[in-house]
This record gives C-alpha cells, structure tokens and sequence, in this order.
C-alpha cells in the first residue's frame, strides 16, 4: 500500500460554530455546513483549503470516540490526519500484516466513502484515517 493525497486533517473542537467562525472570519476562509454523522458520534464542518480540507469534528454525546481527547484537551485540537488509498480492504489488510493496529472495520465516513482508522501509538503518536478515494478523484 502506498498513502496518497492528504484529504483532510481532523480538528477537535468543543463547538463547531467558534471554531467555523475563526477559520470564515479570521482567517478568510471557505467553510461548509455543518452536519451531525451519528454513526460517527460526531458533529462534522468542513473548511475548504486550496490543497486539502480542515475536517472541524465536535462530539455528539459521551460515546463519542473524540469525547475522552476533550476530556484531555478541553479547547480542542489537532485531532488526526486523514489520507486517501485506492484500495481500503488492501490498506487494512497490509497494515495488519505490518503489525498496525486497525481500529476496527471501515465503515462511511464523512465525504461517502469507506474510512478506517490506525491506533496512534503505532503511527509515531499521530491518529491515521485511510480514506478511500472517491471514484474519479484524479490523484
Ligand atoms: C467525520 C467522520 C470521520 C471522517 O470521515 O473523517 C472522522 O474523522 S471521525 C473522527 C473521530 N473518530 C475516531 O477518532 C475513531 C477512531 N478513534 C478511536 O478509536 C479512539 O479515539 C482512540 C484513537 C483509540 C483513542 O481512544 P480513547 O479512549 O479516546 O483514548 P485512550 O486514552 O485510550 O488513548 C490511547 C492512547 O492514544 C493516545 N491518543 C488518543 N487520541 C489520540 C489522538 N487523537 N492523537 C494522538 N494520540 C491520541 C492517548 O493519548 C493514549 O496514549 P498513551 O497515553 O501513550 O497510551
Ligand atoms: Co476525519
């Protein structure tokens, strides 16, 4: 497997409407709609970036999986970062095989497609999404 493109970098924060309003009024940046992902137990904005996007994710309750990182970083923060493979069955199972831990099966994420993510403490203490490209994403 190899990674590609850099889709999105995640960002924790305790309210997506400050947070939006930093990068759309500060920082003079495109952002979208927010919208809840309950599978996900998570509240989602994108901001759109010319290179990648910033991926805005607030909890939606207290089993969210980011619950327990605001619990730890109660303004927020860097949260994960988010690249694109071909194939996200081959990803799984080559990580698997180079002894990452997979946390659990891919299941939709938030652009509609199969997502996964790999335990931190096997990717030098950063939380890895693989994210299947979108059919016809050019990269
Ligand atoms: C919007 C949908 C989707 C998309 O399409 O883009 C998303 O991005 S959803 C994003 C939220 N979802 C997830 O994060 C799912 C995967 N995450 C998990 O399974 C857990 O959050 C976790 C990574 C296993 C952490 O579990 P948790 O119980 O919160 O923490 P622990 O205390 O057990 O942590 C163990 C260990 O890992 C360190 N850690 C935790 N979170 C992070 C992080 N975000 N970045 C870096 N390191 C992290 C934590 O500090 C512990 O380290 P040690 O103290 O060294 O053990
Ligand atoms: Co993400």
């Amino acid at each position: 497997m190899t990674i590609g493109r850099l889709n999105h970098v995640g960002i924790a924060t305790p309210s997506i409407e400050a947070s939006l309003a930093v990068y759309r009024d500060v920082l003079g940046a495109t952002v979208g709609e927010p919208f809840d992902l309950a599978a996900q137990g998570v509240r989602v904005c994108f901001v759109d970036l010319p290179n990648t996007q910033i991926e805005l994710i607030e909890p939606l309750g207290e089993a969210s999986p980011i619950h327990g990182f605001l619990a730890k970083n109660p303004a927020g923060g860097q949260h994960h970062v988010c690249f694109e493979v071909d194939d996200i069955a081959a990803a799984v199972a080559d990580m698997a095989a180079k002894g990452a831990r997979v946390l659990g099966a891919p299941r939709i994420g938030a652009h509609g497609t199969l997502v996964v993510f790999l335990h931190p403490r096997d990717m030098g203490g950063v939380l890895v999404e693989l994210m299947e490209a979108p059919i016809g994403a050019g990269h």
